[in-house]
């Protein structure tokens, strides 16, 4: 593990106050752009982090567990009242895990990635609130009190809406790779050696000039109000962002939410989703697992009975609601470790089909499908990094996967990977995208 300000065995000083403000977005206008962002329009819950007061890193698979497990126990003391809404104070992600191939671009985000901001802007139950963090070293309580001061003096108080003009962008992705990618899957599956997996695919995307990662965030919010629009930016620039719908885990002390989301049509045909048999395979895999997953970790687990359709705006999904009652003393951590990856990114078996992605996928996936979101003491939210891409001056990656099981058409495949790369794509664009 990697502490690039060392975090053990310090202790850090938090102050916070309310902001006459509306939204943490707006603050890129005088602080730049986010370090982390993390929206949930629904639940209007909202936060934007700039700087970094602290970063803890795991450089190699073996250490996450223990990254996840030191961002809830970080000792703070505050100056002020402590707030009991403020989603974090940690913000970052994970990698999804191992690749066949390497991809260099990922470098900066790292196997493990979580911040400390120095400052956390986020949506209380009445407008905004501002904190600020440091160490309790000399002057640490000055520190965070000139934080917060520079940050109410300078905060724009409207709604940051994207301001650009529409963006024409060059798409390019292989057709003929994928679908053979998923031919080879069916093999797979035919042979007996799994029952589904899930195959993704890179869509690189060019613009004239450098995206605006705000203008991005602000349409990524506003046409996906039920995902979590989210936005992690490593220390040489490259984010990773997206609108995810598909929570990995929510932790209220001992109460934890998560859900099976698998399953997927075109808007207009959604009436007929859950009468077809190959997407109740693909979304029956998914509860099956988590519901095992969640035995040693909770006493009590309750389900949907049934799925229900989620619509969004691109595309539909079956979802069934999952809660439980974790036993005394488990932490998010460990309910990370036992979740991730489900089969709704992986496959099943769970070890065959991970190890079918690293040898036949031919992507380094860094951290699209990975846990990403917040943690905190007793809390925590973690939603799996879909709809997502990763962005760099004018160039971004967007990535998109689907479940492939027996019956699967490489064709239908393709085109539903198509519609879920719109989410991003019209974000990245800013009109509507005509495919090629
Ligand atoms: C893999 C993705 O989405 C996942 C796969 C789904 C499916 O195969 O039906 C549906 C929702 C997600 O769990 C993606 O968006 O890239």
């Amino acid at each position: 593990m990697k502490t690039l300000n060392p975090v053990e065995g310090q202790r850090w000083v938090a102050g916070m106050m309310p902001l006459a403000a509306v939204d943490p977005l707006s603050g890129a206008d005088s602080l730049g752009v986010p370090t982390v962002y993390w929206e949930r329009p629904l639940a209007r819950e909202a936060a934007a982090g700039w700087g970094e007061a602290a970063v803890v890193e795991a450089t190699a698979p073996a250490q996450v567990p223990a990254v996840l497990g030191s961002l809830g126990v970080l000792s703070l003391r505050w100056l002020d009242p402590a707030p009991s809404d403020m989603p974090g104070p940690w913000f970052g992600g994970l990698r999804f895990g191992a690749a066949g191939v390497e991809d260099p671009a990922w470098a900066a985000h790292g196997v493990a990635r979580w911040t400390l901001p120095e400052v956390l802007v986020w949506r209380t139950g009445s407008g905004l609130a501002v904190a600020a963090f440091a160490p309790e070293a000399r002057g640490g309580e000055d520190v965070v009190r000139s934080r917060l001061e520079r940050v109410r003096a300078r905060f724009s108080e409207g709604y940051r809406h994207a301001r650009g003009s529409e963006v024409a962008l060059t798409v390019v992705s292989s057709r003929p790779e994928f679908e053979a990618r998923v031919e080879r899957a069916l093999e797979a599956i035919a042979s007996g050696q799994l029952q589904k997996v899930v195959l993704a695919r890179p869509v690189d995307v060019e613009a004239a000039e450098a995206f605006d990662v705000v203008d991005v965030l602000a349409r990524l919010r506003e046409q996906n109000p039920r995902c979590a629009t989210f936005l992690f930016r490593a220390p040489d620039g490259t984010c990773f962002l997206g609108a995810t719908p598909e929570t990995l885990c929510r932790v209220e002390g001992r109460a934890l939410e998560t859900e099976a989301l698998a399953g997927t049509a075109a808007p207009r045909e959604a009436e007929g989703l859950r009468g077809q048999d190959k997407d109740a395979r693909e979304h029956a895999a998914v509860v099956r697992y988590i519901l095992a997953a969640l035995r040693t970790l909770a006493g009590e687990v309750h389900s949907d009975a049934e799925p229900q359709l989620l619509a969004l705006k691109n595309v539909v999904h079956l979802r069934t609601g999952i809660g439980a009652r974790l036993r005394e003393g488990v932490s998010a951590a460990q309910v990370v470790e036992a979740l991730h990856p489900t089969p709704a990114v992986g496959g099943t078996p769970r070890e065959r089909a991970l190890s079918f992605l690293v040898e036949h996928e031919g992507l380094d996936r860094g951290w699209y499908a990975g846990p990403v979101g917040w943690v905190g003491p007793e809390r925590a939210h973690l939603m799996v990094g879909l709809r997502s891409a990763r962005v760099r001056g004018p160039r971004a990656r967007l990535y998109v996967g689907c479940g492939i099981v027996a019956g699967s058409i490489a064709e239908a495949e393709w085109r539903e990977t198509e519609m879920k790369s719109l989410a991003v794509l019209r974000a990245l664009g800013g009109g509507d995208v005509g495919r090629q």
